[in-house]
C-alpha cells in the first residue's frame, strides 16, 4: 500500500550532499525534469552522513504521542491523537481568524534569492499537477500563497512516503529516517538543504505550521519499517494518523478557518484528522490484495478473527460471506470518518472548501466501488471512473458554496 501521498518528486540528496545553497551556486539542478522521477537516492540516504546519533539512533525528537519513558500508555490512540490536536488548534487559533491578511511571522534568511525560490514553488506545483491532478486543479481556486504553500507541503509528504514506498524503499532503514528529521528540523529552523525544502522552509515561516504532524508522519514510516499487522482498530488509528491525519493538521494552518465560521478551531482540525483517517482507511480497504502480495494486512486483527476469518483467507483472496460482512462493517467505519470530516469542511476559508470537498466527494465515491464490485478487493482495484468523476465536481462545487455555520454549533 501507498502510505500517504503518491507524489513522485525530484532528486534530492539527504545525505551530506548538495545544500540550497550548493544548489544555488549549481544553478538550479534540481529541477531538471529528465530527473523527475524516483531519482531519490535512498542508498545515499542510507550511507549519508546527517546529524550525528546515539549508535544511530536518535533520542532528542520522538513522536509527542508515543508511549511514557515507562513504556505504558494510559490512553486511547485517539485520546493521545486529539491532544496532538488541541495543542495545534492553541497555537494558532489566533493567526487562523485573521482574514484575508494572514499574520506572517518575521521573515527568517532563506539562502538563495526571490527567484529561486519562486522557481522553487513552481517546481511544487508541477509535481503536483503532475501526481495529484483533481486535487491541485482544485487550489487553482485558492490564493497563490496558500497555492504555494500546499504545494511545498504536499511535495514533502510526497518525499517522505517515497523514502519507505519509492523504488529504493528496500534500502532504508531507522537511521535514515533520523536523518531525515533532522533535515526536517533544518528546515523549520529555516536551513534547507535543497530547492524544494526552501520552498518549505518558506512557508513555514509565513504560516503557523506546527513541526509536530511532520515528525509524526516521519514515525508513520518508522511504524511501516517495523510493523505489517495491527492487532486491533486503536493500533491502526494511531498509524493511519501518523501518514494521513497528520497531512489534514499540516494543512489547515495553510488553507486558514472562515472568519465567520463559529466552529472552535479544535472541531475543524478535528474534521482534518478525521478526513485524513477516512482518506487512508480507504486506501486500505482498496488495496487489501496488493499489500497482501507485499505480505502486509493493514486490517485489525481482532476483527478478522471476530469474523472467522484470518491472514490465510487474505493471502488466498476469497470472497465469501465472512469477508463480505467483515468488509461491510470496515467500510461502514470508514464513512463515518468521512461524516466527521464533512462537519469541518463548510468551516474552511471560502476558497479552500473546492478542493478538499472534490477530494473528499471522490475520494469516498471508492467506498462505493469497493461495494460495486462485490467486496472483490483482492483481485479488483475500486476505482472511479472518469464520467463519474466529471459528475462528483459540479457537486463539490455547489458543496463548497455553502457558507459556514453562523452558530457555536460544531463542537466536539
Ligand atoms: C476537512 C478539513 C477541515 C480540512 C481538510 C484537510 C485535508 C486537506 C485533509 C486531507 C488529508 C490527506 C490528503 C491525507 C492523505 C490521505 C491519503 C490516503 C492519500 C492517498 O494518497 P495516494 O496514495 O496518492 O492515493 P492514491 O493511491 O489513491 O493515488
Amino acid at each position: 500500500m501507498s502510505v500517504a501521498l503518491l507524489w513522485v518528486v525530484s532528486p534530492c540528496d539527504v545525505s551530506n550532499g548538495t545544500s540550497f545553497m550548493e544548489s544555488v551556486r549549481e544553478g538550479n539542478r534540481f529541477f531538471d525534469s529528465s530527473r523527475h522521477r524516483n531519482l531519490v537516492s535512498n542508498e545515499r540516504i542510507n550511507r549519508g552522513g546527517g546529524k550525528q546519533t546515539n549508535n544511530g539512533r536518535k533520542f532528542s525528537v520522538r513522536s509527542a504521542i508515543l508511549a511514557t519513558p515507562s513504556g505504558e500508555r494510559t490512553m486511547t490512540s485517539e485520546q493521545m491523537v486529539y491532544d496532538v490536536v488541541l495543542r495545534q488548534a492553541a497555537l494558532v487559533k489566533r493567526q487562523l481568524r485573521s482574514t484575508n491578511e494572514l499574520e506572517v511571522k518575521p521573515d527568517i534568511p532563506i539562502p538563495g534569492n526571490l527567484g529561486l525560490l519562486s522557481e522553487a514553488y513552481d517546481r511544487c506545483g508541477e509535481v503536483c499537477a503532475e501526481y495529484a491532478k483533481t486535487f491541485n486543479l482544485g487550489t487553482m481556486l485558492m490564493t497563490p500563497e496558500r497555492r504555494r504553500a500546499i504545494w511545498a507541503i504536499y511535495v514533502w509528504c510526497r518525499r517522505t512516503d517515497e523514502l519507505v514506498d519509492g523504488p529504493n524503499a528496500s534500502y532504508i532503514t531507522p537511521a535514515a529516517l533520523d536523518r531525515w528529521e533532522n533535515r526536517l528540523e533544518d528546515v523549520f529552523n529555516g536551513r534547507p538543504f535543497d530547492v524544494l525544502d526552501g520552498a518549505l522552509s518558506d512557508t513555514v515561516s509565513n504560516f503557523p505550521v506546527d513541526i509536530q504532524p511532520f515528525r509524526d508522519m516521519i514515525e508513520g514510516m518508522r511504524m511501516d519499517l517495523r510493523k505489517s499487522r495491527y492487532k486491533n482498530f486503536d493500533e491502526l488509528y494511531l498509524y493511519c494518523y501518523y501518514v494521513a491525519g497528520t497531512v489534514g493538521l499540516m494543512s489547515v494552518p495553510i488553507m486558514g478557518i472562515a472568519p465567520e465560521s463559529k466552529a472552535t478551531t479544535e472541531s475543524v482540525y478535528n474534521a482534518a484528522l478525521a478526513l485524513g483517517i477516512a482518506n487512508q482507511l480507504t486506501n486500505i480497504l482498496r488495496d487489501v490484495g496488493e499489500d497482501a502480495r507485499r505480505g502486509r494486512v493493514y486490517l485489525p486483527q481482532d476483527e478478522l478473527a471476530q469474523a472467522g476469518l484470518s491472514d490465510e483467507d487474505i493471502f488466498a483472496g476469497r470472497v465469501t460471506d465472512k469477508w463480505r460482512i467483515f468488509m461491510k462493517k470496515q467500510i461502514h467505519r470508514a464513512r463515518k470518518f468521512f461524516d466527521e470530516a464533512e462537519k469541518g469542511v463548510t468551516e474552511l476559508s471560502s476558497a479552500s472548501r473546492f478542493p478538499v470537498w472534490a477530494s473528499l466527494v471522490l475520494y469516498r465515491k471508492i467506498l462505493d466501488e469497493i461495494e460495486a464490485n462485490d467486496y472483490n478487493n483482492f483481485t479488483k482495484r475500486a476505482y472511479v471512473s472518469k464520467s463519474k468523476k466529471l459528475i462528483a465536481l459540479p457537486i463539490a462545487y455547489a458543496k463548497s458554496l455553502v457558507p459556514p455555520t453562523k452558530t457555536a454549533s460544531l463542537q466536539r
